[in-house]
């Protein structure tokens, strides 16, 4: 018997308002619909304020949305389970080891069993080339390496899904091409679900299966790129003619929107 492929998150029609009783309400989100699928890579690019992080933490139950419907198959109770997120500042408690802080979540949901979570943990650590400095405290590393203790805290629990808010934002070109590559090689291995906001174009064509595009606030989807680079991807791929056309593609796309509303 063949089943059709469920999305497994399914944003419907969402709608977001930042209401406030002293100030104006924002209107955050405009009727936002996407079908994200299992194991899929979508990266989502837009002007700044336009409400992407607004749809990750709307996603993850951070944020409540005002109108429209999500659905989630991700097989677990609480679909909030199966999300690791990621933000843009890796937040790491600074009397804690690094391997205290991947361990933080674990801890603080009171688990049993901590020998099982001390060797995942170890593991993650060592495939983020961490494994040297796990009993150091996050002011002894740099913003990368940080920034990795803080991917490795989100992968702990195994989630299916993986939400990153302009996770290498803070960091410089060379280290984020580094993050970009490590990340796409957890991804090729795991292939999990990620939901990848960025504010750089190139990197969510070299990360991506789709990227989203979205308009100025209330945010829109304006456009949907496929990415048909093949994979295996690699930096070299970023010199190519295709992969220049796809970024030619959104940014146009970028411009022409931001025309549109500042004409
Ligand atoms: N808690 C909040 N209360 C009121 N308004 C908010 C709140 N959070 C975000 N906003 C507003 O909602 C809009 C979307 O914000 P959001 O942070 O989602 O945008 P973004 O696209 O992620 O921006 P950036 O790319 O600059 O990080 C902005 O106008 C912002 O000021």
């Amino acid at each position: 018997m063949t089943s059709a492929k469920q999305p497994i998150i399914e944003i419907d029609r969402v709608d977001k308002r930042y209401r406030s009783r002293k100030a104006e309400s924002v209107h955050a989100l405009r009727d936002v619909s996407l079908s994200i699928e299992d194991g899929e890579f979508v990266s989502i690019v837009g002007p700044s304020g336009c409400g992407k992080s607004t749809l990750l933490k709307i996603i993850n139950g951070l944020e409540r949305h005002s109108g429209g419907v999500l659905r989630f198959r991700t097989g677990a109770e609480d679909p909030r389970q199966a999300m690791g997120m990621v933000f843009q500042q890796p937040l790491l408690l600074p009397w804690r080891t690094i391997l205290d802080n991947v361990l933080l979540p674990r801890d603080l949901g009171g688990r049993r069993g901590r020998d099982a979570d001390v060797e995942r943990a170890k593991t993650l650590l060592r495939t983020l080339r961490l494994g040297d400095f796990m009993d150091r405290h996050p002011k002894e590393l740099s913003g990368g390496m940080q920034q990795r203790v803080g991917i490795a805290r989100a992968l702990m629990h195994d989630p299916p899904i993986l939400l990153m808010d302009e996770p290498f934002g803070a960091l410089d070109a060379m280290t984020r091409d580094q993050m970009s590559l490590e990340l796409l090689q957890i991804w090729e291995r795991d292939r999990k679900t990620v939901v990848f906001v960025t504010h750089s174009i190139s990197e969510a064509v070299l990360l991506s299966d789709r990227v989203v595009v979205m308009s100025s606030r209330p945010g829109r989807i304006v456009s949907v790129v496929e990415v048909g680079l093949p994979r295996p991807r690699s930096l070299a791929d970023i010199n190519t003619e295709r992969f220049g056309d796809y970024v030619r593609e959104i940014r146009d796309t970028l411009d022409s929107e931001h025309e549109l509303t500042t004409t």
